[in-house]
């Protein structure tokens, strides 16, 4: 059955992996699935074909069959629990779904509260005093986050879909140094854009966005 997964037709970075297609693509990828694209322009998001689809207008979503999913974390889900080659199938699997809930909902929200306090709050009276804040939050995310993995390689032994998704909102503290404060969670980013699907996600994503 023909996969087909939703992205920005022209993705304001640039291409450059932070729009959230890149996760849905990287699953795909680790799972060696062939898909299809649509791209789509902002006011084509917003129109009622795509929310049907994406009730909030947003990409990415995944059609397969008569499965229409929407929400970056479970379109993933489902990949990792259709195909091969992102879950454990020991008594470590659940914990590995746990990473995947943690990433976008522990993790990820002060990530994107620095992003929109720098981006769209940036030129607010209280933007100075408010960034700080933020980004202590992250910090003692971080520092439990760092002190979880230590040495190990992956979260949960072998790479999961836990470790797509936490690398993924990771990679969203790019722009910030926060990241390099924390080694071993810099390294940990690095292995995974060192793996071989993701570099072809990216790949696929940056082509799309400089042709
Ligand atoms: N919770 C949803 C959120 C999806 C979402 O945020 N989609 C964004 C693109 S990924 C977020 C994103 C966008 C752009 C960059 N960038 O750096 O250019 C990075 C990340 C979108 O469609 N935005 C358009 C809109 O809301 O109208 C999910 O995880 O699927």
């Amino acid at each position: 059955m023909t996969i087909t997964i939703t992205a920005f037709e022209k993705s304001p970075d640039g291409g450059k992996g932070l729009a959230r297609d890149t996760r849905v693509r990287w699953a795909l990828e680790e799972v060696g699935q062939p898909y299809q694209v649509r791209y789509l322009s902002f006011q084509a998001m917003k129109e009622p074909a795509h929310l049907a689809l994406q009730p909030f207008g947003q990409i990415p979503t995944y059609e397969e069959g008569d499965i229409a999913l929407f929400e970056t974390g479970a379109i993933v889900l489902h990949i990792a629990q259709t195909y091969a080659g992102l879950l454990p199938n020991d008594n470590t699997r659940a914990r590995s779904i746990s990473w995947m809930f943690a990433a976008v909902n522990t993790i990820e929200p002060p990530i994107l509260e620095l992003v929109t306090a720098k981006i769209f709050e940036g030129d607010k009276p209280w933007a100075n005093e408010r960034i700080p804040l933020v980004a202590e939050r992250i910090r003692n995310r971080l520092t439990q986050l760092s002190n979880y993995l230590g040495d190990n390689e992956w979260l949960q032994g072998a790479f999961s879909a836990g470790d797509l998704m936490m690398v993924s909102v990771l990679l969203r503290l790019r722009p910030s140094a926060i990241l390099n404060e924390f080694p071993n969670l810099a390294a940990y980013v690095a292995r995974g854009e060192a793996r071989p699907a993701y570099q072809r996600a990216f790949a696929a994503q940056y082509a799309a966005n400089n042709p």
